[in-house]
């Protein structure tokens, strides 16, 4: 039934029980009233309805109509009488008191007897809320707890950043390093292989050619070939092909008058060449003196470091400069993760909707990113202590290069959050920064070098100024240039210190020594370090900047650019499509009243004011198409329609998601497209798709949302219990969300939009996936919620759903709103069908009860036939209720009925008329006259 202001509910309760005494109360919510008739009482509805008719003005009803019971209540008579049963005495013994009758409630259908319970899951008098600093202290725990959380779950991931930070250090620095033990190298021509040795012998002396001998049979002996040249030596060294490759060494005997000349000769291309032609030289000289046995081997052994020495490393500041670049990379991209996966499953939205500001939000971010990047650094100073890069850790050292590293970390941590915006993937968000953290790291190093050696590039210096400074916006260009140059100007000072006469290879001026490292010269770290944490700054402030304007930059650019061009060009489809108008009456009244009346008179929760959105892609999809609508506190509205109709670009604009291209809308008095930022702690939102952040718990989610909407810290166990219960969720609350049902995830989503403070809350299909009993509890929590004084805008696919739920709806099709009012008014301004079904116990009266329905009811129309069960559409026009129940309580008799029923039509066949005017229309046309 619909009411009218001045109903009478009791007499209308006395009146059905006097013709029915076993009716039940079902539900009285807002305009609406239901009973629940039992069909044993069939013989009395005749006069029942009868009765109603003649006394509806005098009773205060609007309209009424009558339904059949559903296959779902069926599910629950027969669960609950079979539970009852079986476990009676376990759920009699459950603890949850409350909700065992909550169960029973559902199971039972008598959904007054809940219905008539005091709120109690909002705002319950005892549950305070902070505002203020506390709100905000309380924000920055939730929003590092969430942080913290989701490094513990995935320990292994943040383990292996670690780990490869300090194993790609210390496998680099330790590779470089030549060994401890350095080997004894003999320098004879066998470390070569086979070479030829040519030699030539000029002149007539015993010496010359006992000399000549002895290096035949040397040579031979060592396995090499000796290569007698007449002629030109050095001739046959140049033009010979074979000696370019083989010839180490070569030797010239001169004899000359009194004295014999030895030349030795070696291949400037082989390293040891020299070392190994005297050795041949030395050999052959001694075996002259002393005879063929004699011999000498020439061995090179590195001299020993100086004295306590010992283990000091060489130092290298670009070695261990390029091998941080990959480790830090690897590391400092990882915080893109959470992000970037926030972001694209809109969990983030959720977050600012339920109140979170943007720099609590990313300052507790940034606050455990850093604790983890300070706890790695440190474990990377201990791997160059442990490598001896003394350098670096030495007295007030390791002071310094945490100042590098800490710098580093403020720049980088915010430029990776920065540029995690781009991406839609947290995968390839990963990869792609860890790509550009080490190439603009590494080859930045080696760019900015080649730039700072004006002999190696023939750049104007305004190209190179340019260039090295455009490379200063990546962080680790910075890091890999201080520690190159830290270790530079240190090796210079110990340099200086130990070689006082190196002034041939350094400048060692007590102006060069003395100079400070934090200087802004060329070549000193303090530029980097100044750009360093001036970044980190600017990149913070381009992320505020970002989160707090853009959504103003998308509406601006929307309403006065792009919708004034498309305005310009297509003015054909402006003013057929987007005009507003409408066909229906209720929709066209309730725009007028909109446009005409002031705000503050429509004190609405929700006012739309010509909302239109279009997506500019090629073609442009017009998606809502100027909508105006006015909400009321308390008001649960319905927004209904098949997919496309453009329901969750709505629910996107009314919840700050989306930009309108044109319209306002405003919640508690706050435009949407001007203070968006108070329109979002007004709101509740479960998205279509759950926003949920899997490695948490349903406890620990919940009082992460609780600690946002600033529930007193003592209280958040009680108030998340609470919402925990009304959906059914205590058994999940300590399993991850991850090993969820679909159904138990959106119970969570429906749970966490409809706590807290918010005066409105938008639930886009929250009963998707749900069982039967999960959705009774759902219904329950938004009717309380309802009855708490918020708003509720619902959308659903399940017409039942809006018909138990909704004060009101409107059914949306291609973007516009087709009809608009209370589920039983559109029934009844739609609706001018009965619903008959009538089922025989024997075929033989059926083709009699044909034709009596044809006569008897003229227009109705056989929709469904099968197997001695019949289906029809009769014309509610001139049948009133009573006088079809009391024919067919004739006709049963007659034609031998086992059984019959007659209802109203139902929401779902409105909504197929609406929804899919161009069948409807052709079947009403076909079918129902
Ligand atoms: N981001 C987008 N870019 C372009 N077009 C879009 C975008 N989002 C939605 N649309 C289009 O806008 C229209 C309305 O879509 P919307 O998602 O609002 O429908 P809906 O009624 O919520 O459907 P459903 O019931 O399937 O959720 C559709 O034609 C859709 O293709």
């Amino acid at each position: 039934m619909v009411k009218t202001p001045d109903c009478n509910v009791t007499e209308i309760s006395k009146l059905i029980h006097h013709y029915i005494p076993t009716a039940t109360l079902e539900n009285n919510v807002g305009t609406e009233l239901s009973f629940i008739l039992p069909k044993n009482y069939a013989h009395s509805f005749e006069a029942l309805f009868t009765a109603l008719e003649q006394e509806q003005e005098n009773l205060g009803i609007a309209s009424f109509g009558a339904s059949v019971t559903t296959m779902e209540e069926v599910f629950f008579k027969v669960s609950y009488m079979e539970e009852s049963q079986t476990d009676i005495k376990a759920m009699q013994s459950s603890s949850q008191v409350g909700q065992s009758s909550n169960r029973n409630w559902n199971k039972n259908m008598s959904r007054n007897v809940e219905r008539a319970d005091p709120p109690t899951l909002n705002e319950s008098p005892t549950i305070h809320f902070n505002t203020g600093c506390s709100l905000y202290s309380q924000q920055f725990h939730a929003m590092f707890v969430k942080r913290v959380l989701f490094n513990w779950r995935n320990w292994k991931l943040l383990l292996l950043q670690i780990l490869g930070l300090i194993g790609s250090v210390a496998f680099l620095l330790s590779s470089g390093h030549t060994s401890e033990d350095e080997i004894i190298r003999q320098m004879d021509l066998g470390q070569y292989g086979q070479t030829i040795v040519p030699f030539s012998l000029s002149g007539n002396s015993d010496l010359a050619a006992n000399l000549s001998k002895h290096l035949k049979g040397m040579l031979k002996s060592e396995n090499q070939i000796p290569q007698e040249v007449q002629g030109d030596l050095l001739r046959y060294l140049r033009e010979t092909k074979d000696c370019i490759r083989l010839c180490i060494v070569a030797l010239s005997i001169e004899s000359k008058p009194n004295i014999v000349v030895l030349t030795a000769l070696f291949n400037n291309e082989a390293y040891h060449s020299p070392s190994a032609a005297l050795a041949v030289l030395d050999n052959i000289l001694f075996k002259s003196l002393s005879g063929a046995d004699a011999s000498l081997t020439v061995s090179n052994k590195p001299q020993p470091p100086p004295d306590g020495k010992d283990n000091e490393k060489p130092i290298n500041g670009q070695q261990l400069a390029l091998a941080l670049q990959f480790g830090m990379a690897l590391l400092i991209s990882g915080y893109c993760l959470l992000t970037v996966t926030e972001r694209t499953t809109k969990t983030k939205h959720i977050q600012f909707v339920s109140g979170v500001s943007v720099i609590v939000y990313w300052l507790s971010a940034l606050l455990w990113d850093f604790i983890i990047f300070f706890a790695s650094c440190f474990l990377i100073m201990g791997v160059i202590k442990y490598h001896k890069f003394d350098i670096y850790v030495m007295d007030y050292h390791i002071l310094e290069t945490m100042l590098i590293f800490t710098l580093y970390g403020w720049s980088a941590i915010p430029f990776v959050y920065l540029i995690s915006f781009v991406f839609s993937g947290s995968t390839s968000a990963y990869i792609k920064l860890l790509l550009l953290n080490y190439f603009s790291g590494t080859l930045g190093f080696l760019i900015g070098n080649i730039l700072e050696n004006k002999q190696l590039t023939s750049m104007s210096n305004t190209t190179r100024t340019i260039l090295g400074n455009s490379l200063l916006f990546f962080p680790n260009y910075n890091l890999a240039k201080c520690i190159g140059e830290y270790t530079s100007i240190y090796e210079m000072k110990i340099l200086c210190t130990i070689y006082k006469n190196l002034s041939v290879y350094l400048n060692c001026s007590k102006e060069n020594t003395e100079k400070s490292i934090y200087s802004l010269d060329e070549f000193m770290i303090g530029k980097y370090l100044i750009v360093m944490s001036t970044t980190g700054f600017i990149f913070l402030l381009l992320i505020f900047l970002w989160e707090t304007t853009s959504w103003r930059l998308r509406t601006f650019l929307n309403q006065h650019i792009f919708f004034r061009i498309y305005k310009r060009y297509r003015k054909d489809i402006v003013a057929k499509e987007l005009s507003g108008q409408s066909e229906d009456e209720d929709v066209q009244n309730e725009r007028k009243r909109i446009l005409e009346q002031p705000q503050e008179l429509l004190n609405s929760t929700v006012l739309i004011k010509e909302l239109i959105k279009i997506y500019f892609k090629s073609p442009a999809i017009l998606a809502v198409k100027n909508v105006s609508l006015a909400i009321q506190k308390g008001e649960c509205f319905g927004l209904l329609g098949y997919n496309g109709a453009g329901k969750t670009t709505t629910f996107q604009i009314l919840t700050g998601e989306e930009s309108p291209t044109s319209g306002d809308v405003f919640i508690d008095g706050f435009s949407i497209t001007k203070d968006i930022l108070q329109v979002r702690s007004r709101i509740g939102y479960c998205p279509q798709f759950d926003a949920l952040l899997e490695y948490m718990t349903a406890q620990e989610i919940m009082v992460m949302y609780a600690r946002i909407w600033g529930v007193s810290e003592p209280q958040i166990g009680l108030y998340v219990n609470k919402w925990l219960n009304s959906l059914d969720l205590e058994s999940h609350a300590d399993k991850l969300i991850r090993t969820y049902s679909g159904g138990n995830k959106r119970r969570l989503s429906t749970a966490i939009a409809l706590m807290g403070r918010s005066s409105v809350i938008f639930l886009d299909e929250p009963s998707t996936g749900m069982d039967p009993v999960a959705r009774r509890l759902l219904w329950d929590a938004v009717t309380k919620t309802c009855e708490s004084g918020k708003a509720i805008v619902i959308t659903s696919h399940s017409m039942e759903e809006c018909d138990a739920l909704c004060t009101s709806l409107a059914i949306m099709v291609q973007g516009k709103f087709m009809c608009l009012g209370s589920p039983q008014h559109l029934k009844n301004k739609f609706g001018n069908i009965y619903i008959l079904k009538v089922k025989f116990k024997t075929e033989a009266k059926l083709e009699d009860f044909k034709c009596y329905v044809t006569t008897t009811f003229p227009g109705s129309v056989l929709k469904h036939e099968n197997q001695g069960i019949l289906n029809y559409y009769i014309p509610s026009k001139d049948n009133r209720w009573g006088k079809v129940f009391g024919i067919l309580e004739q006709a049963k008799e007659q034609f031998d009925l086992e059984d019959y029923s007659i209802s109203q039509i139902t929401l779902e066949q409105v909504f197929l008329t609406f929804a899919n005017p161009e069948k409807a229309s052709s079947d009403e046309e076909n079918e129902v006259p």
